[in-house]
């Protein structure tokens, strides 16, 4: 099955495709850790990003070009500069700081309606599920209003009737899911990249 899949993705081009991606998400959910943990296998702290930084990670066998812009109010202003040719969006939500999640679905609400970003895959990452006050999968998803908008976790491609379990997945509709991850322990966010390349 797996093998299958990786073979249509290399038949179809994508093997190694060089998708756009950018981290997009408040200050403090954990964009740049994830960001050196993909690509360099190492967990470390960052300061607060003040200037986005591109690097090349390797997810599966995918190859992304990553963007780590800055989550801080002010960074968010140059969020828009980086939409062209975007191929995914990853945004990510502290699942713990339950008092910014209000602020954090503005900011995703802002993304998802805006034009340029119309057509482009928003996987969303719930992070920090190691500590045990985070917000459940059940809880993120209420929160961040996503029940009628996401697609399905299955793999699927875009126009051959996507989504595996959710509602939705219709040929035009974007895809879009949620997955909860904790980055410092390395789980969680691999399902949801193997979701995302389904839909480049
Ligand atoms: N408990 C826990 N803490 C995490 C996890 N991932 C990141 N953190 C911590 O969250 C804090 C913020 O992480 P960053 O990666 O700097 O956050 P950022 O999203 O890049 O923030 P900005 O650059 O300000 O936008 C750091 O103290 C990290 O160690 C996780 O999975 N679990
Ligand atoms: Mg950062």
């Amino acid at each position: 099955m797996f093998e299958w899949f990786w073979s249509i993705l290399s038949y179809l081009g994508l093997y190694y495709k060089n998708a756009k991606i950018l981290f997009l998400g408040l200050d403090n959910a954990g964009k740049t850790t994830l960001m050196h943990v993909l690509k360099d296998d190492r967990l470390a702290q960052h300061v607060p990003t003040q200037h986005a930084t591109a690097e090349e990670v390797i997810v599966g066998k995918v190859r992304f070009r990553a963007f780590d812009l800055g989550g801080h109010e002010v960074a968010r202003q140059i969020w828009r500069n980086y939409y062209t040719n975007v191929d995914a969006i990853v945004f990510m939500v502290d699942a713990v700081d339950r008092e910014r999640f209000l602020e954090g679905k503005a900011e995703l609400d802002r993304l998802l309606a805006d034009e340029q970003l119309s057509d482009v895959p928003f996987l969303i990452l719930g992070n920090k599920i190691d500590v045990p006050q985070a917000a459940s999968e059940e809880e993120l998803r209420t929160a961040l209003g996503l029940h009628h908008l996401t697609t399905g976790k299955g793999d699927g491609f875009r126009g051959m009737g996507a989504g595996g379990g959710g509602g939705g997945g219709g040929k035009d509709i974007r895809p879009l899911e949620l997955f909860m991850c904790s980055v410092v322990r390395r789980m969680g966010y691999g399902e949801g990249f193997r979701w995302l390349s389904s839909y480049l």
